[in-house]
């Protein structure tokens, strides 16, 4: 049962590939999904467009990425705010291997970034972050699932700030609220 206080609602579940468990959980729980395949077009151009055109006819207000890995292009961005997760504190080991990359640097405390996604790789404006230590043993399995854990909960509460109070950017700064409040 959607808890009516959080602000939001899932209004589709999207990915460039099949058998997301995503997916799957989006259609048990009778949520519309999509799947749209950098392999059905000719170019990654085409891709993209295609893609901006399948989340547009969903309509949302607010497009969140967690584990979407590809890198979103100028119809998309251009079109809807875009929220994304990252395992790790950016703007360190930004990428598709933040939590091997900050495991091979020996880091000693990581994390995870919920962040506004712009043209770079994960070079957008940062909304939360939190830390996660590393442990000694720690393999990229271990840290990355220590680390979910926690972004999970950010992510879900974070996304539940900006429905409820709206956000607004200054330069590099996001802060909750609407323009003027
Ligand atoms: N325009 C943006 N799109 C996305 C961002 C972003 O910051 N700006 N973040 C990513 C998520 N991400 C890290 O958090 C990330 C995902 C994937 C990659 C990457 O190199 N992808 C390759 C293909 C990888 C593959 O298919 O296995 C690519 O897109 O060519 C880097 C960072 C979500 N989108
Ligand atoms: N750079 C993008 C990136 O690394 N995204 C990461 O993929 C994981 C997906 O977990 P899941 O498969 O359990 O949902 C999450 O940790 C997310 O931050």
């Amino acid at each position: 049962m959607a808890d009516e206080t959080y602000g939001a609602r899932v209004v589709a579940v999207g990915a460039d590939r099949e058998g997301i468990e995503g997916l799957a959980r989006a259609e048990r729980a009778g949520v519309p999904t999509f799947v749209e395949r950098l392999a059905d077009h000719p170019t990654r151009e085409a891709w993209d467009r295609a893609l901006a055109a399948r989340i547009a006819g969903h309509r949302p207000d607010l497009v969140v990425c967690a584990g979407f890995m590809k890198i979103l292009g100028a119809p998309t961005l251009g079109a809807f705010p875009v929220v994304n997760t990252h395992p790790a504190l950016l703007p360190s080991f930004p990428g598709a291997h933040g939590v091997r990359d900050a495991l091979a640097y020996g880091v000693r405390v990581t994390g995870c970034t919920v962040m506004l996604a712009d043209a770079g790789v994960d070079t957008g404006p940062i909304i939360a972050q939190e830390s996660v230590p590393v442990l000694d043993g720690d393999d990229e399995e271990s840290l990355h699932e220590r680390i979910k854990t926690v972004e999970r909960t950010l992510l879900v509460d974070t996304v539940g700030r900006m429905a409820r109070e709206g956000w607004t950017v200054t330069g590099r700064i996001v802060r909750f609220g609407r323009p003027g409040g």
